[in-house]
């Protein structure tokens, strides 16, 4: 049964599953990744790929897939797009943390030459995206779901990967979804959605659904429109527009590295993504005289973490910009 999948998967017994469903037919292809294969695609579809739990402490993602396989099984959803689904670090999300060594959404890079867990994990996800969109090429769409460390003054946003050749986004449909912002990235970041972005000229975000809370503790009724997304694209339906004018969108201005051991965030821990900071506002230091401080125009913090590793990225600082014309 497909509903067992999930739970299966999550309790270790990754053995092969296949069957039928309404509208077509689905089977594992490796440990966390789920091809569901529509008889027929609707007239609208769209060539998929659906990951959660890249980071295993980011819950809400899982039971949203979770509930749109229950919905594809029971027959409330009927199969009409190729959909890939991925449960992205498999030992993180039953020892319920963000990684165990290292963190997987910044190693999906063609030409990664780390080794371990999670590089390994990396390298096969890479493969079974390409296999995917090679066997599907038509009109390719990815949504990497995430949730936040901290709280938002936008619980539910938006990152958009950077690429030299930005395939077209649909803000209409991002609104539909019950997105509140949308976060421009200025340059390479090497994320899951960035790899299909970049390497396959796929639609793709990183899409940040709330808070990080345990499984059961998940506010899903904050998420009707992600659900409702989700089971449109299962369909092969084109999902439902909202207004573009209700989301806010922000660039970044600049990428802050924890580039010395001793480097620190000057503000609260419970300062709230996309909190503005003045010119002149000292955000970071460190025992060496570095750090940042804010220019002549105000920026607002996004993804702050002083405890990542050394030389990974420690916040995101963006200042608000026009919606890009293309959606
Ligand atoms: O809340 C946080 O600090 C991190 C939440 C998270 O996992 N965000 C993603 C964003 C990926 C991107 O920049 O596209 C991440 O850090 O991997
Ligand atoms: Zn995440």
């Amino acid at each position: 049964m497909l509903d067992d999948w999930l739970a299966l998967t999550l309790d270790g017994a990754d053995r092969a599953h296949q069957g039928r469903l309404a509208g077509g037919h689905y089977r594992t292809i490796a440990p966390g990744v789920l091809e569901l294969t529509p008889t027929r695609p609707a007239d609208q579809a769209r060539s998929v790929v659906i990951s959660a739990g890249i980071h295993g402490n980011e819950t809400a993602p899982i039971e949203l897939v979770g509930e749109l396989l229950a919905a594809l099984e029971a027959g409330v959803v009927t199969l009409g797009a190729p959909l890939l689904v991925i449960l992205g670090n498999l030992p993180a999300i039953r020892a319920g943390t963000r990684f165990v060594e290292t963190n997987l959404n910044r190693l999906f890079q063609r030409d990664l030459d780390a080794s371990g867990d999670e590089p390994e994990r990396a390298r096969q996800l890479m493969q079974q995206v390409d296999d995917f969109y090679t066997r599907y090429p038509t009109r390719p769409l990815h949504l990497d779901m995430h949730t936040a460390i901290r709280d938002s003054r936008y619980p539910r946003f938006a990152v958009v990967p950077f690429t030299e050749h930005q395939p077209s986004s649909h803000w209409a449909a991002l609104a539909g979804a019950e997105m509140q912002a949308v976060l421009l990235q200025h340059q390479h970041s090497w994320t899951f959605s960035h790899y299909s972005r970049h390497y396959h000229a796929a639609e793709a975000y990183t899409l940040e659904l709330g808070k990080v809370r345990p499984f059961g503790a998940n506010d899903l009724d904050a998420l009707g429109g992600m659900r409702r997304c989700l089971a449109q694209l299962a369909a092969g339906q084109a999902p439902s527009a909202g207004q573009v004018e209700a989301l806010r969108f922000f660039q970044v201005a600049v990428e802050l590295m924890r580039d010395h051991p001793s480097f620190r965030l000057t503000f609260a821990e419970d300062v709230a993504n996309f909190t503005e900071f003045a010119p002149g506002t000292r955000l970071s230091e460190d025992d060496s005289g570095g750090g940042f401080v804010v220019g002549p125009e105000p920026l607002a913090v996004v993804f702050p973490n002083a405890r990542v590793e050394l030389n990974a990225r420690a916040a995101l600082l963006v200042r608000p910009c026009a919606a890009p014309g293309d959606g």
